[in-house]
Order: structure tokens, then sequence, then C-alpha cells
């Protein structure tokens, strides 16, 4: 509970950080166009990206889409074929990995095992000649922020999962590094674990005021943990935006359908009504309407509409619901998650939609079940125009 409270008065705080809202802001770091090939692939292909001082960045992308090697590209473990890679306005490509500011976490077995925790912790300021009194004060600071008092003279293999990954987190922030880099710093932990984890890192990161750029493949974990959240695709930056922009405002199907569950209507743009983008989906026929919303498109180009399924309607009424986008299926399948249910419902055309609902109790009202007809539809508003 304390935690819950905690959180939300930090999600107070952080609503009002947003420096690259601010044209003044100077980033922190900034990759110019970088490239890295690796013989014939372009592990990371043209990247620009500015990221800033305290931000909590996440590279997202699913495997090989070349996060990892955009973060061995800060850290000093590669060099650009082209670009140039910045910090605090310097060109850092020529400077070796330890003298940069900055540290990278790799997972829990990157612990010394025969060494106690403290001198796991002490490792990296004893390597740099620090006085002995400061290197101790130094174990202190770091076992009490990652709330491990009392355990500095244990061995990792006598720690949990989640302890030794906090040991990992110690040891890499006790040389106070500005920047700190995760690569799939959870992976190793269950998912109860994981989110107990995702916060703590949260707490810490806004603490000490530092600035984390984390790398995973997990949605969930870059949308909580996160300011910004970069998209990538072969080696491309899709999109950077906050984990609402991204979710809100997909600026691609490639996006949509990563952050997130989603249905893609695909169509012939036939006009405008207003704001509202009039397509024609190619399966069935039926008129669709959304938003236009940024998208650029003319009559007659190929467009998609996406909608979460949490903005879909479902309804088992006989009669369709007196609203635009009306669509009529059954239901193929359901998943019961509890606080809500998601159907997966097969259209006339074959194709699917997927409409959430939440579990109120509501005992009077028929449950829909598995087969039963029923209405879709979802709100132009609700529905993001894509081109691509
Ligand atoms: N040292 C290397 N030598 C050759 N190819 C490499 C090397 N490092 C990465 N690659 C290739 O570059 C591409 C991007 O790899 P990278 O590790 O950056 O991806 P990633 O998004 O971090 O993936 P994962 O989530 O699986 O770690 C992949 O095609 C990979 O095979």
């Amino acid at each position: 509970m304390a935690d819950v409270i905690r959180q939300q008065q930090l999600g107070g705080v952080r609503r009002e950080f947003a420096p690259w809202t601010d044209p003044a802001a100077a980033p922190l770091i900034r990759f110019d166009a970088v490239t890295k090939r690796f013989g014939d692939v372009a592990a990371v292909d043209g990247v620009s990206l500015d990221i800033y001082e305290r931000e909590f960045f996440a590279l997202l992308g699913p495997s090989g889409c070349g996060k990892t090697t955009l973060m061995r590209l800060l850290a000093g473990f590669e060099t650009p074929d082209a670009g140039r890679v910045l910090l605090g306005g310097e060109d850092i490509s020529a400077v070796p990995p330890h003298l940069r500011p900055v540290n990278m976490m790799f997972q829990s077995y990157a612990l010394f095992p025969h060494m106690s925790v403290a001198a796991n912790i002490a490792f990296g300021p004893k390597m740099d000649g620090w006085p002995r009194a400061r290197v101790d004060a130094r174990v202190g600071q770091m076992l009490k922020l990652v709330q491990l008092d009392g355990l500095g003279a244990r061995k990792p293999h006598q720690l949990s999962g989640g302890q030794r990954q906090r040991v990992a987190l110690a040891r890499s922030l006790a040389k106070s590094p500005k920047v700190l880099l995760l690569d799939e710093p959870m992976a190793a932990l269950d998912k109860k674990l994981r989110e107990e984890t995702q916060f703590e890192l949260m707490h810490i990161q806004y603490e000490l005021g530092m600035t984390f750029v984390i790398v995973t493949h997990d949605q969930e974990e870059a949308m909580t943990v996160a300011d910004r959240i970069g998209v990538m695709d072969k080696g491309r930056l899709v999109q950077v935006g906050t984990p609402a922009e991204i979710y809100e405002q997909p600026n691609s199907r490639y996006v949509a359908d990563f952050i997130g569950d989603v249905t893609l209507f695909k169509g012939t743009l036939e006009g405008r009504d207003g704001d509202v983008a009039l397509v024609r989906e190619r399966t069935s026929g039926v008129l669709l309407r959304a938003l236009a919303g940024m998208a650029d498109a003319a009559p007659g180009a190929t467009v998609w509409i996406a909608v979460r399924p949490e903005k879909a309607r479902i309804s088992p009424d006989p009669l369709p619901p007196d609203t635009p986008n009306v669509l009529s299926g059954e239901v193929f399948d359901i998943a019961y998650l509890g606080d809500l249910s998601i159907y997966k419902v097969r259209r006339p055309d074959g194709t699917f939609m997927k409409a959430s609902q939440p579990n109120a109790t509501r005992l009077v009202e028929r449950p829909i079940g598995w087969d039963d007809k029923v209405w879709l539809s979802f709100a132009p508003e609700a529905g993001v125009l894509l081109t691509r």
C-alpha cells in the first residue's frame, strides 16, 4: 500500500517532467544519425535520438531489432560506422568505455559468486582507488538504497533472485555514473517480483536523479517504468513518445500491433466528413469512420483503422446499437482475466475483432458466451487512422 501511495506521489511529480517538449532544453545523450553494421546487417540504421537528464527511457522492440547494439554504442563497447554519439554535447565516439560516465547493468549472473554482497558492490569504487572509508560508506548507502541492509556479508548464492538483482543494481550504481544502462534487467524474475522490482527501479532512479536507459522486449515493462519509449524495428527507430502517446497514437501498424492488443481494419480511404475519415473496409465492404488525426492520405489510398479492445463495445442485444461503426459477428473465444474478459469475435467475412469488457457483477444481464451472436461497435474517436 505504501508503495502505491509513493508511486502516485511520484507520478504527480513526474507528470511535469517533459524536457523533450522544451525546444531550449539540451539533451544529455544524443544519437546523431548513427549506423552500426555487422557484415551485411545494419544492426542500427541511421538512428537519431535525444535522451534528457533524469529521464527514464525505454528501448523496446522484438529480438534482433538493434536495441542492445544501440546501448553498446552508448556504453562504448561498439563504435559507430557512421554518425556520432554525444554526451553532454561532446562527441564521445572515441572515448573508451571505462572513461565514459556510463555504466551498463547486466543480469544477476554477472555478480562475482565468490565475493560477498558488500565486496561485489565495493568492487568498482575500489578499482577506481577510492579510500577505504569512502568505499565503506558508499556500500552502506547502496545496501540501504536497494533495501538489503544487513545482508552485506552474504554470498550471491545465499540470496533470492530478486535480491541478487538488487545487488547487481547497487553494484552498477556504486560509482554514481551519470547514465545507467539496463539490458533486460528483469528477464530472470517471475512476474510478481518483476513488477515489484520495476517500481523499486523507478523510485531509485527518481531519488538519485539519474538517467536510466532500459532495453526490454516487454511492452508492459516499458509502459510501467519509462518516461518515454523508443520503438525499434530492424535497426530503425519507428516511434518515440510517452507511453500514452505510443499507446493512444501509434504511428504505424507495427507500433499499434507491438504495444497492446489491437484490431486492424484494412480499407480504402473514400473521403472525409469534417474531422472524420471514411474508410471502405476491403473484406466486408462496410463503411467505417475514424478520426483522421494527423494521418496524411488522399482518397483512394490504402489505410488501416486500429481499434483497441477496451475501446470497442460488444452487445448481445437482438437489435444493433444506434451508433457508427457497427459490425456483427459470433463469439469465437473468450479470455477470462478476472477483472475483465476479452472476446474474440468472428465476423461474417472471416476476420476477427477483439473487444474487452470489465467484469462487473450484473446478475440480471445474461453473460456473453461462446458462439453468441453479438454486435461490435466503436466510436470514430476510438479508431486510429494509419497510413503504413
Ligand atoms: N557482434 C555481432 N556480430 C554480428 N552480428 C551482430 C552482433 N551483434 C548483433 N548482431 C546482429 O545485429 C542485429 C541486432 O542485434 P541486437 O543484439 O542489437 O538486437 P536486440 O534487439 O538487442 O535483440 P535481443 O532482444 O534478442 O537481445 C541482429 O541481427 C544481430 O544478429
